[in-house]
């Protein structure tokens, strides 16, 4: 089985030019160094709110580097140059619309400009792509979902499903921490205990 791969886009104009520091990228990889358990290696970039170049990277990272799993941040809302789900829409094969459903009703708990973000998941080839918002805190909330005082899960956060949608891809078998996203699987998709 292939090793898990996993590309991270930050689409910024101000953090691609220098304007200010990049908070996408690390915040990505610092949560997906606490929720898996499984072993993955990152391809990142940073670049501007620009159709082509979006599109151009999402196809990169799908189509030469061989990530099962490409996230991006920013760019979901509706200005004119947010622009990042009109280039995922543009390179996808198939559009899973759950995951931009469920990112919604999770940032609802968060802020009431929730709707504002355009967010959508698709898949290339065997590959799904999922827009995060640009909020660098956005990342943690969207992924983990939302918790009460006891970390009970009150809504469940889209990464609880990734897993097994890269399962059904003939992806690698992904397993995370589940005090940070427990990812679920039907019973007949778990793999036997060694
Ligand atoms: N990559 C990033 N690093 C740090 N903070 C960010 C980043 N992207 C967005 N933010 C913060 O989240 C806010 C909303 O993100 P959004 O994607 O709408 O940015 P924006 O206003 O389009 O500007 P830009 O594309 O220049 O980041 C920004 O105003 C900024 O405060
Ligand atoms: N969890 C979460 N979702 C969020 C936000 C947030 O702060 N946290 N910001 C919202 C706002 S204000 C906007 S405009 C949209 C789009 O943000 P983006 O353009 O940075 O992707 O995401 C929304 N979703």
């Amino acid at each position: 089985m292939a090793e898990l791969k996993i590309g991270l886009v930050s689409v910024s104009d101000r953090a691609s030019s220098g304007v200010y520091e990049d908070k996408g990228l690390p915040a990505l990889a610092e949560w997906l160094a606490g929720a898996l358990l499984t072993p993955f290696s990152l391809e990142q970039r940073l670049i501007p709110d620009e159709q082509p170049q979006i599109e151009a990277t999402l196809k990169q990272l799908v189509d030469e580097c061989g990530c099962q799993l490409v996230l991006t941040t920013g760019g979901t809302g509706p200005a004119r140059r947010d622009v990042t789900p009109d280039a995922t829409l543009a390179v996808a094969d198939r559009v899973m619309p759950g995951f931009g459903e469920q990112m919604r009703q999770i940032s609802l708990h968060y802020v009431p400009t929730a709707i504002l973000s355009r967010q959508t998941g698709v898949i290339r080839g065997d590959s799904l792509i999922l827009n995060l918002p640009g909020q660098p805190k956005s990342i943690k909330e969207t992924l983990e979902g939302v918790k009460d005082a006891d970390g009970k899960v009150v809504v469940h956060g889209i990464f609880a499903s990734v897993p097994y949608c890269i399962q059904l891809l003939d992806g690698p078998y992904i397993e995370t921490r589940p005090e940070v996203v427990a990812a679920f699987r039907p019973k007949s998709a778990l793999k036997p205990k060694e």
